[in-house]
């Protein structure tokens, strides 16, 4: 069954930013209202993988790239069980998607799953405007009864801002679980959930890895639980600020030196464990395109990014903390943003992007290859000592 999503069947909706800009357009998805932070993304492609990423709770994503939905919606793509976006802003959505894997349009799944969207919207204006003014506080108000535009910014204003939130333990699972080695199994991992894309622990299974998912809130004692090879720290949503559990989980980590891998929110909780600090980030990265230089082999890769937030450590130098000597590895070179730590002296590394990304690309994958290989010579280690 092909729906109709052109615009003029659609009821009016209207966006509104917290500084008072204000964006007209139609209703895309769920009618209704929501609230949450407005950032872009400029991929081109992969927004079933953006939609369900558990980072974007409490975002209202918008869309550079102009045509949304071509493919549809398939029920092999997505990083997680539901949409975790608060809210989609598209400039023009497929009338009729069109791909093998199909199974319904993107319209009729951010319907039936309560996503309030946009459509119609001058997108590239609107990225310029957050671009030059920051992320901000948005509201999107859709029907055909909308309160006056002074009305829906007191509500805008109102809605919680994104830094101080601490949001990991609403995504993350509340139950552990395993996801297997796919083939011979040759290391246990222990993975803590703060908002884990499904990808993640499937290209660890990949490897040879048995993941065991826990919690958010997992204890010390239940990390060593498992007899982990090695301990991950996942991507997730909010300010990392505000994450002092599992900053106190990675610490413990540090000091026994068993192998420790983090990406994104992971990254920035190595950051703080280390003893540097975290800020919000003007507008942040988002979108698979980003260049970031290895600074260890120069090479530069194209890679995949979420993140608002970025680690505050020193570029130029090798900086001595608590766990020994720390190298920033990985750096933007569109901003020079620090995008990797890695330390001297103990087994543990972390990347603010996203090696696993599933819509790619896959330039990146080698870092779980390093992870593979630091638990590997522990292992050896161990064995000989
Ligand atoms: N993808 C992530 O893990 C994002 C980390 C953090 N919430 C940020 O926005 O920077």
């Amino acid at each position: 069954m092909t729906t109709s999503t052109r615009g003029a069947t659609k009821a009016p909706a209207v966006l509104v930013l917290e500084d008072g800009r204000v964006f007209r357009g139609r209703a895309y998805g769920a009618v209704g209202v929501t609230f949450g932070e407005a950032v872009f993304s400029t991929g081109m492609t992969g927004y079933q993988e953006t939609l369900t990423d558990p980072s974007y709770h409490r975002q209202v994503v918008v869309m550079t790239a102009p045509h949304v939905g071509n493919t549809g919606v398939n029920d092999e793509d997505p990083e997680s069980k539901r949409i975790w976006v608060a809210g989609y802003v598209v400039r023009d959505p497929a009338r009729v998607p069109s791909n093998w894997r199909s199974r319904r349009s993107l319209d009729e799944e951010l319907a039936e799953q309560g996503v309030v969207g946009i459509s119609g919207i001058d997108t590239r204006a609107l990225t310029r405007h957050l671009r030059e003014r920051g992320a901000m506080r948005v509201g999107i108000f859709s029907g055909n009864a909308l309160p006056d535009e002074g009305t829906m910014l007191t509500e805008v204003r109102q809605a919680p801002e994104m830094k101080g939130a601490d949001l990991s333990a609403e995504v993350a699972t509340q139950e552990p679980y395993v996801v297997p080695a796919i083939g011979e199994k040759k290391f246990t991992v222990a993975a803590v959930d703060l908002g884990i894309k499904g990808m993640t622990p499937h290209r660890m299974a990949e490897r040879g890895i048995e993941v065991h998912v826990l919690p958010a809130t997992a204890t010390v004692e239940d990390v060593y639980a498992v007899r982990p090879d090695g301990v991950f720290f996942s991507n997730g949503p909010g300010d990392p600020a505000t994450a002092d559990h599992p900053v106190s989980v990675m610490q413990a980590v540090l000091e026994r030196g068993t192998p420790l891998f983090g990406i994104c929110f992971g990254n920035q909780i190595l950051g703080r464990a280390l003893g540097f600090g975290t800020y919000k980030l003007k507008y942040g990265h988002r979108g698979i395109n980003q260049p970031v230089q290895d600074r260890t082999t120069g090479k530069v890769e194209v890679t995949a990014h979420n993140h608002g937030f970025a680690v505050d450590a020193p570029l130029d130098k090798v900086s001595e903390t608590p766990y020994g000597r720390v190298e920033v590895s990985h750096v933007c070179l569109n901003d020079n943003v620090v995008e990797g730590l890695r330390l001297l002296d103990r087994p543990a590394f972390s990347v603010q992007y996203h090696p696993e990304a599933a819509a790619g690309p896959h330039d990146a994958a080698y870092l779980f290859d390093r992870f593979t290989s630091l638990m590997n010579t522990v292992l050896m280690e161990g064995q000989r000592a």
